[in-house]
């Protein structure tokens, strides 16, 4: 089937190229750009050094017709006005950015500061938490992508919140600068960030009420969770450390057990033996989310810790998830790379 990428020449644009090179079904019809056209992606990005695609203008009704999926790799505010046009075409449409995740479109303007898109298009979204909502994206046509922190913070709550275990929260984020996508600026500046670490948006949050949407769909009476996000000097990679007050007591060795029957049909969420914890470093460049967590006595808090590559797992790597569930593909097609080690 053929693809279509818009966005191509961003971060989350190039990893879709690199994994789409490899995929068994999908082949790259046309890329999308609005700003560098008629220029070949080997000019801008000397990686792609021979590969030969001439970047085109955005013209969704072309694209429509050439491709069975659009990927769209763009800023938040411009897929908004993107899915709005492809909503009315023969294509199926997977959305990178926030616009399409918040059901509510006062909340997204609230934290987002943008227009949202129009509500209908917003209810046909299906939010694309691969692990979780495969059945619905099944019958999607329109996919909005997990973001990077939600993902990893999602995939290692959802077993706590699904079983109604979890009474609080306190979520610890950091993140590799590529999160902050491809245009430099004072606060990813080279001498600013390295052997530096920040901490940024404090209760600001963009991924708040995405969090919280989600999880709020597995445990209805959570309370708002405490979510603070930092740039750390590497490239890639998230760690999300999670601090959940529970209800009942546990082993470490329950805790394993609930997450390894979870998360056992998923071939992308590995948990961690018992005792261990992930690093980032041992998922970069795939598409796996590793968790490990063990269980406090002394505070009767669950540690949880969840790693992934953001752009992988976090963008590019799920969207190619999401589009092989929705097209009735093995959801690892093109996406069994192991991990860039060392
Ligand atoms: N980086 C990450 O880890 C993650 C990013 N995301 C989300 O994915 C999306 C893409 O992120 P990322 O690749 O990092 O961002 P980048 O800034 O690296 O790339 C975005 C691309 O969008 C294109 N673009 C900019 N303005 C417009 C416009 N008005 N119309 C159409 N295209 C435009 C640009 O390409 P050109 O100038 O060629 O048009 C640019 O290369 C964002 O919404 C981001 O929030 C989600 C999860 C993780
Ligand atoms: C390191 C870094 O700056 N990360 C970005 C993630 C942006 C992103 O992915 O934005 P949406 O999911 O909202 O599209 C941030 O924290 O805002």
């Amino acid at each position: 089937m053929n693809v279509s990428i818009v966005g191509a020449t961003g971060y989350g644009g190039l990893e879709l190229i690199r994994l789409l090179k490899n995929h068994p079904n999908m082949k790259i019809a046309s890329l999308h750009t609005s700003s560098k056209f008629d220029r070949k992606i080997s000019d801008e990005h000397t990686h792609l050094l021979h590969e030969d695609f001439v970047l085109e203008d955005i013209n969704p009704e072309k694209i429509a017709d050439t491709s069975d999926i659009v990927f769209l790799a763009t800023p938040s505010g411009v897929s908004a006005e993107l899915v709005s046009d492809f909503s009315k075409l023969n294509v199926k449409v997977i959305d990178l950015s926030g616009d399409l995740r918040l059901k509510t479109p006062g909340e997204y303007e609230k934290w987002y500061k943008k227009t949202a898109a129009p509500q209908k298009v917003i209810d046909s979204a299906v939010y694309g938490l691969s692990e979780w909502n495969a059945n619905q994206i099944k019958e999607a046509n329109i996919i909005a992508n997990p973001g990077c922190y939600p993902t990893a913070v999602l995939l290692g709550l959802a077993p706590l919140f699904s079983e109604g275990l979890a009474k609080d929260v306190i979520i610890d984020a950091k993140s590799g600068v590529s999160g902050a996508g491809k245009s430099p600026s004072e606060m990813t500046h080279f001498s600013d960030m390295n052997e530096n670490f920040k901490i940024y948006k404090v209760h600001e949050h963009q991924h708040i009420p995405e969090i919280e949407q989600q999880l709020s769909t597995w445990q209805q009476n959570m309370q708002p969770i405490t979510f603070t996000t930092h740039l750390v000097p590497m490239t890639r990679g998230i760690m999300a450390t999670m601090y959940v007050q529970v209800n009942k007591r546990f082993s470490t060795q329950e805790l394993y057990d609930l997450y390894q029957t979870i998360y056992e049909s998923h071939p992308f969420v590995r948990i961690q033996r018992v005792g261990q914890f992930p690093v980032t470093k041992q998922v970069y460049g795939s598409n796996f989310c590793d968790i490990g967590m063990a269980y406090d006595e002394r505070t009767g808090k669950v540690t949880i810790v969840s790693v992934i590559d953001n752009l992988v797992k976090g963008a590019a790597g799920q969207a190619i998830q999401n589009a092989n569930i929705m097209m009735g593909l093995d959801e690892t097609a093109g996406l069994s790379t192991i991990p860039i080690y060392p």
